[in-house]
């Protein structure tokens, strides 16, 4: 029979010499295991069920994951924010690639939750009411980095915290993506003053990629996190029909009709025109 290594040895065999416990590696820091390291105590006590419904867990679980994704989508794109305005194009794209990455996976996660019935979401759908994603804070300063800014949503919002109004308006007051990929043409000597210039700047970048291939890239990895960002909404709206048809919504919208107005919406309309003149 062969012989297992001991797991706790370090993948030692018993007859091999096995290191003192001092010299194992990582237990002369802080002492962390899996769980302290990534606090599982405190997250995996975070899913409350307002209801008995089996379900419930699955829908609370889905949106703690998504918005920890959301997390994790800001974190990278203020990185390449300020990649593009540090003109370190290669690590904005580095990071946008991780970003469309997770990106497709938000999209993918939706078949989870379409895994529950209609009937087993209205369990314990009328206690969700009056909140609803719409009330998702890093969903719109994701919308709001990537240059979709309307304040219009902040006055909108209800039951904001102080904290996350002031993140809010933040955002609000920052510079967006756009903004930083306009002063990375800027730095690559493209005119990117008025819509028309950056319309033109971006057609010279295009017809040559090697006097322009850095920037050409950036605009393509643009327009790909825009593309997944659709993508997601309209992915969103036929699991909400699928959901609940065509009733309102629990954050008082019209619901799935409201949902469709923004479908046609995209963050880079310029990127999307630049195709027809080509
Ligand atoms: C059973 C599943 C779901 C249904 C039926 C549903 C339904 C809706 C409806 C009807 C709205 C419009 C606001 C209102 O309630 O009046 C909405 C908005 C929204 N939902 Fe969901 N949703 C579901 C799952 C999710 C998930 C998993 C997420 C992920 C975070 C999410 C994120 C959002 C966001 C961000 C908005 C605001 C969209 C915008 O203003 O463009 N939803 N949802
Ligand atoms: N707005 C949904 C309910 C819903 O999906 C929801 C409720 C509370 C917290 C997040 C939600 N997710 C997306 O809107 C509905 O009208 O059925």
């Amino acid at each position: 029979m062969a012989q297992h290594p001991d797991p706790y040895a370090g993948g030692v065999t018993p007859d091999q010499e096995i290191s003192p416990p001092s010299a194992h590696f990582g237990e002369d820091g802080a002492r962390l295991s899996y769980g302290t390291y990534l606090r599982l105590g405190e997250l995996l006590d975070q899913q409350r069920l307002e209801t008995d419904a089996h379900d419930e867990l699955l829908f609370i679980t889905i949106h703690q994951v998504y918005e920890l994704w959301f997390k994790q989508l800001l974190h990278e794109l203020e990185a390449a924010r300020q990649a593009m305005f540090d003109d370190r194009l290669w690590w904005a794209r580095h990071l946008l690639n991780r970003v469309h990455e997770i990106e497709r996976i938000l999209i993918e996660q939706v078949g989870v939750l379409e895994t529950m019935t209609p009937q087993d979401f209205l369990q314990f759908r009328a206690r969700l009411a009056p909140a609803s994603g719409f009330q998702s804070v890093q969903f719109r300063e994701l919308e709001f980095i990537s240059g979709a800014k309307d304040a219009a949503f902040l006055r909108r919002f209800r039951g904001l915290t102080e904290a996350e109004a002031a993140r809010l308006r933040r955002r609000l007051d920052e510079p967006t993506l756009w903004d930083a990929f306009l002063a990375a043409m800027r730095a690559h000597d493209l005119a990117a003053g008025t819509d028309d210039e950056v319309s033109a700047s971006l057609r010279i970048a295009a017809h040559d990629r090697g006097g322009y291939g850095d920037v050409w890239e950036l605009a393509e990895a643009l327009m790909s996190h825009d593309e997944l960002s659709a993508g997601w909404r309209a992915r969103h709206v036929t699991m909400v029909e699928r959901m609940i048809g065509t009733k309102t919504g629990t954050g008082g919208s019209s619901g799935a009709s409201y949902l469709r107005s923004r479908l046609d919406f995209r963050y880079y309309p310029l990127l999307w025109e630049l195709r027809s003149w080509l």
